[in-house]
């Protein structure tokens, strides 16, 4: 059966974290995470393994399901394909490579910009034929800004932060006293520290880069940069790689660390969730404290704060609205459906993260917290109560606060889209929406789920930007096509037989 039918509910796909017991195989992306499909009406399900890294089979078509017995020399030519899969250099190389390319003269310095690669003398004529720009001091500064952002939308989405949301973060870590950045999927952020460094006006902060994109490899010293893989928390350069992590996390000197993680809006939140409380772990091991924790902001949309939160209880949501220079659809200032739905999550206190008056942000002082100037502070919840930069408004025989586009409706007894499927149980089944099963009987009953009942995550409201499918609820980014938008489901593209 090929699973690209994200109505299916008939089952639902879990990822189950390993245990430490049996390892995983590995693809080009490090172990693979192990999947669990739950038929309906069965207590078990078959497991199998597939990338952590790709929602889409053609960027990586590992598959196989966890009792395969795989033979000897499928093993080999995998481990053959995985090899040929790393970069073409380690990260020592790619270190001497930057040394030797920043010491030479301006009018020799060329960028490949087909095969994304700084060019040393003698690789000039091997590219010839290909596009090369020259590369200025500054831009050699700017890794964001040179290399094209990588497109694929299901696997890296690289979406660069505007400055105004860089330049918010930075800028808020510094006031917090925070001197060492760690940067996992940030690379905008880790080369504006780097640039601040320079300008001397400052304290200095160290930053050290996790991304899978080792195009940035290129550009940072073996201490700023590790090839990593946020999904499964492996690291490609092996030892040596997350001894750097490791290294970096050691506050000896005094120096506050902090994480700052901007994933793909895609990706899983329980893989992503793991990976941070690894490093959290590691930063807590060295610390020799069990009672702190390390400060965390995870930049991800509103709509997954239930899923953040069940993964990792201490963040909270803030207000702030995060944007990015290559995402058109989405950008601050604009009002209604058209405001960024990208947050910060932190267990910083919130009333600590101050968010910028003049971009119309407020202080709550009930709340305890800056909030943005449509979330209006109602007395009845005692809350303020928006997500998603709307105004919100209380309906008084649900007790609770709702989007504006919600009516209260008699038959279903609770406040829904004006042209929701009324009524329970006559059109389908009101906890996921599907018109094959009554709620009574819905395979998605007690698992973890967003749900649809919830002011996040109603299938029915387009806005939201969400897409809920059965066990796995996928994020995705809307793609701006013409006047529509196309929501791209993921995971259960994955062919599963
Ligand atoms: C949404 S972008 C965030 C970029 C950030 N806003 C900035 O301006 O620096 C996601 C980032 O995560 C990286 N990334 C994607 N998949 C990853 C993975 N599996 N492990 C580590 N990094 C990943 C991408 O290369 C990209 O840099
Ligand atoms: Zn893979
Ligand atoms: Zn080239
Ligand atoms: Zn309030
Ligand atoms: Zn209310
Ligand atoms: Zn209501
Ligand atoms: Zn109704």
């Amino acid at each position: 059966m090929d699973v690209t039918e994200e109505h299916d509910d008939s089952f639902g796909i879990e990822v189950v974290l390993p245990d430490g017991g049996k390892p995983a195989p590995c693809c080009p992306h490090g172990p693979t995470l192990l999947f669990e499909k739950v038929a309906k009406g069965s207590k078990e399900g078959r497991r199998f393994y597939a990338c952590s890294a790709c929602r889409d089979r053609k960027d990586c078509s590992f598959f196989q399901w966890e009792d395969d017995k795989v033979s000897e020399a499928r093993l080999l030519a995998r481990e053959a394909d995985n090899k040929s899969k790393q970069p073409p250099f380690t990260q020592q190389e790619y270190c001497n490579r930057f040394r030797k390319f920043a010491s030479l003269p301006l009018d020799e310095k060329k960028f490949c910009q087909d095969c994304q690669v700084l060019l040393l003398p003698a690789e000039l004529s091997a590219h010839s034929a290909h596009r090369s720009t020259a590369v200025s001091a500054a831009q050699l500064r700017r890794p964001s800004v040179l290399l094209r952002p990588l497109d694929n939308k299901k696997s890296n989405a690289q979406y660069l932060f505007t400055d105004r949301s860089a330049h918010f973060l930075l800028d808020t870590l510094a006031a917090l006293g925070y001197r060492k950045v760690l940067c996992v999927g940030t690379p905008r952020l880790q080369e504006l520290i780097k640039l601040r460094n320079l300008e001397q006006k400052h304290e200095p902060m160290k930053s050290l880069l996790l991304d899978i994109d080792f195009r940035y490899a290129q550009f940072y010293s073996q201490d700023e940069f590790c090839h990593y893989n946020m999904f499964n928390n492996h690291f490609f350069g092996g030892e040596a790689s997350s001894a750097v992590l490791k290294a970096f996390l050691r506050e000896s000197d005094g120096e506050k660390v902090v994480m700052v993680a901007d994933p793909p809006f895609g990706g899983l939140v329980k893989p992503l969730a793991h990976s941070f409380s690894l490093i959290a772990q590691t930063w807590k091991t060295l610390k020799n404290s069990s009672d702190v924790e390390l400060p965390v902001m995870w930049i991800f949309p509103y709509f997954f704060e239930p899923r953040i939160q069940e993964g990792l209880p201490s963040l909270t949501m803030l207000d702030y609205q995060v944007d990015y220079d290559n995402h058109a659809l989405y950008k601050h200032g604009k009002t209604g459906r058209k405001q960024s739905p990208v947050r910060l999550f932190t267990n910083i206190s919130p009333r600590d993260v101050v968010l910028p008056k003049e971009e119309g942000y407020r202080f709550c002082s009930v709340c305890d917290r800056y909030v943005w100037s449509l979330n209006k502070h109602c007395a009845k919840c005692n809350l303020c109560p928006s997500k998603d930069g709307r105004e919100w408004k209380h309906c008084s025989t649900c007790g609770k606060c709702v989007k504006p586009s919600w009516k209260h409706c008699q038959s279903c007894g609770r406040c829904a889209l004006p042209d929701h499927p009324c009524g329970e149980g006559k059109e389908g089944c009101f906890n996921c929406g599907s018109l094959k099963h009554k709620r009574k009987s819905c395979p998605l009953k007690d698992s973890h789920r967003i749900n649809r009942r919830e002011n996040y995550a109603p299938s029915q409201e387009v806005d939201c930007s969400v897409y809920v499918t059965s066990t796995v609820s996928s994020a995705v980014w809307p793609q701006a096509t013409g006047n529509s938008l196309e929501f791209r489901a993921h995971w259960l593209t994955l062919t599963v037989l």
